[in-house]
């Protein structure tokens, strides 16, 4: 018997009331692939995330981690990164990812003490040096740039030491040339902790030249007196090796059309 993959995804569904929102979808994934996902605004990506972070149960079917199923509750094995508001306001940039480490381990007062205090704190610096904010421990939230506030966002969920980095759109806010820096960054710490990435995108060529995977969501059936009786499937799922990325025209014009007017619509 083969042995099963790190993530299997088995025929899901996903309904709220009567809308169906996804509908059969079934994928293996292997530890340390980096997928990448993108589809038209409200296909479902951003539930697909939830369903892997384990915030919400799928209506039918279910999902494997290392073939055990998902714990019920999100739990230290999977980050989040989300394209806003990810971190605490008013907390500092240190104390923002310093408690990562302190809550669980005090959960009655909240914050460590004397040696546990300060090795918990150390690890923090430690993580936002490499993140590229040594400058700023002692800053707030508001203090921060937008590519900033994201990197402090990627530092809060890494500290945990995830198996799975969940990123939904994390870069859509940001200026173009902070969003090129951040895809380096990004793509340096994978390449450090060959962690399992799923980033939903709207921008297709983030996808293409980020993922080792790319995956589309589409509504492939339709029926006009029941707008919500169909979900979305996985309609493409592309390998991407280093010889393939950014090799957008292995997608069908219309597709590659409608997802682009999305993005820009996205960004006016
Ligand atoms: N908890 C919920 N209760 C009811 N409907 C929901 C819930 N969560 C999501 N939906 C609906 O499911 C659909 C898919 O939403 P989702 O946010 O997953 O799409 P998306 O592809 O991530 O969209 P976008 O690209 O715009 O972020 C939407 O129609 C949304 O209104």
């Amino acid at each position: 018997m083969s042995a099963l993959p790190f993530i299997r995804v088995s025929n899901i569904w996903q309904q709220y009331g009567d809308q169906v929102v996804l509908e059969g979808l079934s994928l293996d994934i292997a530890e340390g692939e980096f997928c990448t996902l993108v589809g038209a605004s409200g296909c479902g990506k951003s539930t697909f995330l939830r369903l892997l972070l384990g915030q919400e149960r799928p209506s039918k079917g279910r999902i494997l981690l290392s073939g055990t199923p998902l714990a019920d509750e999100p739990d230290a094995s999977r980050g989040v990164v989300f394209q806003r508001y990810s971190v605490f306001p008013h907390l500092s940039v240190l104390d923002n990812v310093a408690i990562g480490l302190e809550l669980p381990r005090a959960p009655l007062l909240g914050r460590l003490l004397g040696k546990a205090k300060r090795e918990a704190r150390e690890q923090a610096a430690a993580m936002l040096a490499r993140v590229g904010l040594g400058h700023a421990l002692d800053k707030y939230p508001s203090q921060l740039s937008g590519g900033m506030q994201q990197r402090l966002a990627i530092a809060q969920a890494l500290i945990m030491k995830p198996r799975i980095l969940l990123l939904d759109e994390p870069f859509g806010a940001l200026d173009p040339g902070i969003r090129k820096d951040m895809h380096g960054l990004l793509l340096e710490l994978w390449n450090e902790t060959r962690l399992t990435v799923f980033m939903v995108t709207h921008d297709l060529s983030e996808g293409f030249s980020l993922g080792t995977r790319l995956l589309v969501f589409d509504k492939v059936r339709h029926d006009p007196h029941a707008p919500n009786a169909f979900g979305a499937r996985i309609t493409y799922d592309i390998p991407l090796n280093s010889g393939r990325r950014a090799a957008i025209e292995l997608l069908p014009t219309h597709l590659v059309d409608s997802l682009q007017a999305d993005h820009q619509g996205a960004q006016a």
